[in-house]
């Protein structure tokens, strides 16, 4: 058996024109487990998890799924191999059902056994999977891109801000649907500015500062390292 974990990434680089956006940036995921990326606005979390989905290259270092490095694959590669996500300001094709989005996706990656009934139970979207995407609140919208990547029969779930503009309601529910993919043995990079929902769901953090990785490891410990204290005031 192998013993590397799902994903590394070992020294990643991203400049963009003469602005180094990420630094050196190395950890590791494990199948099944949550990792919290956290960090001030503009440190580069959404730009991490860009590089990690093919979004954008990576142009220094490398990221490999299960040992095999990726960096240098497109996105809809790296989504049939497993690598999937949400994003900050969710995407959804607008005039489709939202059966049909999550239909398309499943499509797109050879999935076309998975159960969408299943899938739209468990994102709460069953009510709702004949009306155009388009007339989703943006909470629901939320919830169809996290279905939407469901469908793809991900080993690594990149997302991006799920918490913002949930009520504490709303956020219970999200934080336990995460557990329970986690618990499924879906891996998951969460990018989130709620340090409360995310320490519900992970311990282990990542912090950022200007594209440098200052920390890493429990929220708590977090909370006290002077660097990283320096990088959000300063933030
Ligand atoms: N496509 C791009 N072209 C040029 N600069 C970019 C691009 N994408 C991001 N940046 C810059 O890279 C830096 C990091 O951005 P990024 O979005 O990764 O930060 P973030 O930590 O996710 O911030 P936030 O918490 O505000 O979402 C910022 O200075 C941003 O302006």
């Amino acid at each position: 058996m192998s013993s590397e974990p799902l994903l590394r990434l070992d020294a990643v680089g991203k400049r963009f024109g003469g602005l180094t956006v990420l630094d050196k940036v190395s950890f590791t995921v494990a199948a099944g487990e949550i990792v919290g990326l956290v960090g001030p606005n503009g440190s580069g979390k959404t730009t991490t998890i860009n590089v990690i989905s093919g979004v954008h290259r990576a142009d220094a270092g490398r990221i490999l799924l299960n040992g095999t490095p990726v960096q240098t694959r497109p996105g809809f590669r790296l989504a049939r191999m497993g690598i999937n996500r949400t994003f900050q300001v969710p995407k959804p094709f607008r005039s489709m059902t939202v059966r049909e989005n999550i239909e398309v996706s499943a499509h797109f990656c050879g999935h076309d056994q998975v159960d969408i009934a299943a899938i739209l139970a468990e994102t709460d979207l069953a009510a709702h999977a004949g009306q155009a995407a388009g007339s989703l609140t943006v909470n629901q919208q939320k919830m169809l891109d996290l279905a939407r990547a469901l469908a793809t029969g991900p080993q690594i779930l990149l997302i991006d801000e799920i918490g913002a503009g949930l009520n504490p309601q709303e956020l219970a529910v999200v934080a336990i649907l995460l557990q329970r993919l986690a618990a499924r043995g879906i891996a998951m990079i969460v990018v989130e500015h709620l340090l409360d929902f995310l320490n519900r769901i992970t311990e282990r953090v990542i912090v950022l500062g200007a594209g440098r990785m200052l920390f890493e490891g429990t929220l708590r410990a977090a909370s006290q390292d002077p660097e990283v204290v320096a990088a959000f005031i300063g933030g």
